[in-house]
This record gives C-alpha cells, sequence and structure tokens, in this order.
C-alpha cells in the first residue's frame, strides 16, 4: 500500500533513499568528483567545440586526440544507459539524466531544489551548445528544463510521476549566456495525478517561458511507493530490491 508520510521521509531532496548500502561512501565520493569533474570538462569541451575558430588542422588533430580519449574511456564501461545508482551519500540518483546528471556533459546541469510544499526552484545559465534560434535558447531545451523543474513537485510531494502532458508557452525568446531562473508549483493534487505550474524568468524578471503539466504516479510503480526502491520518474522498482530502507 502507499504510504505517503513514509515516502515523503525517504524523498526529502526529490530522491529516494537506497535500500543498497554503500561499502566505501568515502571512496564513492572520491570517485563522484572525478566523475563530476570529466563531464564538466567534457561539458567545456561541447562549448568549445561550438565556439571555435581554429584552422581546420588544428581541428583535424584535437579530433584524433578526443578520439584517444574515448576509446580510453570506453576500455571499461557499461553497456546501456546509467539508470539508478546508488550515491556516496546513500541516496538513489540518475547521474546520466540529460538535465540533472552529474556524470553528463549534455546535462547543463541544473540544480533543482524544492520543498515538501511542492515548490521548486532552479538558477541556471545556458551556453552556445543549446542554441536554437540565433543567441536564443532551443525550445526544445526550454520545455526539457521546464520538464525537469515541475517534474519535481511532484517527487518533493512524495508523488514521484511520469510527465503525462507539459504544456509550454513561449513568452519571449530565453536568451543563452545570461542567469536565468526556473521555478515550480503545485496547482492539484488528484490522487496519483499531480498538476503543476512554472515559468522560465530572465535577468530582468521577465516571464520567457511557462508550462503546465501533468505528472502521474505509473501504475506500475504504486504498489511500491511505500518501499521506495526507485525514482518512478525513468524506473521501475526491482522487485529483490524492494526491501525497508533506514529512515533519513
Ligand atoms: C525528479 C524527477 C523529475 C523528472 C522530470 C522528467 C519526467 C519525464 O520526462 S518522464 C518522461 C516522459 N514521459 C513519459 O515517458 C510518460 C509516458 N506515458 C506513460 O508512461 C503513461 O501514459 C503514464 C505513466 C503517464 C500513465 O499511465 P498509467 O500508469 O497506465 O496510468 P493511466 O491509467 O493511463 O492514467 C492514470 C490517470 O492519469 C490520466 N492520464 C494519463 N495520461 C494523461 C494525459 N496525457 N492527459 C490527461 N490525463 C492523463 C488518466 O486519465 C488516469 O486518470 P484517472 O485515474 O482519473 O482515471
Amino acid at each position: 500500500m502507499f504510504n505517503r508520510e513514509r515516502t515523503r521521509r525517504h524523498m526529502t531532496d526529490g530522491a529516494f533513499a537506497s535500500p543498497f548500502p554503500v561499502e566505501d561512501p568515502v571512496a564513492l565520493a572520491a570517485l563522484e568528483v572525478a566523475q563530476s569533474g570529466l563531464a564538466a570538462a567534457v561539458r567545456a569541451l561541447a562549448d568549445a567545440t561550438v565556439r571555435t575558430r581554429v584552422a581546420a588542422p588544428d581541428l583535424a588533430a584535437v579530433a584524433e586526440q578526443v578520439e584517444t580519449l574515448t576509446a580510453r574511456l570506453l576500455a571499461e564501461a557499461q553497456e546501456g544507459p546509467l539508470g539508478l545508482e546508488t550515491d556516496s551519500a546513500g541516496r538513489l540518483r540518475d547521474h546520466g539524466n540529460a538535465m540533472v546528471g552529474m556524470r553528463n556533459p549534455i546535462a547543463p546541469p541544473l540544480v533543482v531544489t524544492g520543498d515538501e510544499s511542492g515548490s521548486t526552484s532552479c538558477a541556471l545559465t545556458l551556453g552556445a551548445g543549446y542554441e536554437g534560434p540565433p543567441g536564443y535558447v532551443h525550445g526544445g531545451i526550454v520545455a526539457a528544463v521546464l520538464d525537469q523543474v515541475l517534474g519535481s513537485v511532484p517527487a518533493h510531494l512524495g508523488l514521484p510521476g511520469m510527465t503525462a502532458y507539459l504544456n509550454t508557452t513561449y513568452r519571449r525568446p530565453t536568451p543563452l549566456g545570461a542567469p536565468l531562473h526556473c521555478r515550480g508549483w503545485v496547482e492539484r493534487v488528484d490522487g496519483w495525478k499531480v498538476h503543476a505550474r512554472g515559468e522560465i524568468r530572465d535577468a530582468q524578471d521577465l516571464v520567457t517561458a511557462e508550462a503546465e503539466a501533468l505528472f502521474v504516479v505509473p501504475r506500475w510503480a504504486r504498489e511500491h511507493l511505500d518501499r521506495p526502491t526507485g525514482d518512478a520518474a525513468g524506473t521501475a522498482p526491482g522487485g529483490e530490491a524492494a526491501q525497508e530502507p533506514s529512515a533519513s
């Protein structure tokens, strides 16, 4: 049975406590620093790749070096996507997530904060790699940011759901390379369904985009919610992992 209070306790930061104990949290924390450091370096590489004006021979030489580095990383790599992993703080994290994944150079990465009232917030600046119209953020990226920040609303309520719909209205172009602020809030909770709203504002505090969305806890996840084993935003809880984690 779903136990909302207990689920809340396990999701104080929008992520479940992991049922899998971490053998060596200190070593894992050091690995996480290295992983996020690599992602940051590759993110900077992607930005430089978009903006560089160096000549063709230099580009070819850099491409060769990058290919060598890619082969080095693939010497030991898992098949397929990352999914959920237990972090050094004992929480289940989606480190490969395209918006918040600390191991993902494609992710800005967003740092979304929130509270148990379901209000969420995120400060961000998007660079050249997210361009759509010249000088402005791609509309799909704008929607992805809103999806993530609004999607954190149900997670903070203890009702982690998948996006059933996200209706985005673009009020004015969202500038690249300038500070932005995105926030989300609850409009209505209806059983397993959470209606959320949110907006992105620019540095002049003007709304550039707003969205209203429905997040639904999938049927397959509902029976597991009092046994937190996964983030219902994207991953089916595994049966054998469904054991009682310690409260946090
Ligand atoms: C911290 C985490 C942040 C995460 C933010 C990012 C989240 C994501 O991007 S998730 C990825 C994108 N979304 C998806 O891939 C979802 C794909 N869709 C699905 O999996 C399913 O359709 C899902 C889960 C939405 C609902 O399916 P299911 O669990 O079978 O429930 P279902 O019976 O169809 O619907 C449940 C209720 O929701 C309603 N509903 C479902 N979809 C919709 C919709 N599009 N519009 C209106 N109502 C809907 C149903 O009418 C039903 O209502 P009621 O209970 O009142 O009869």
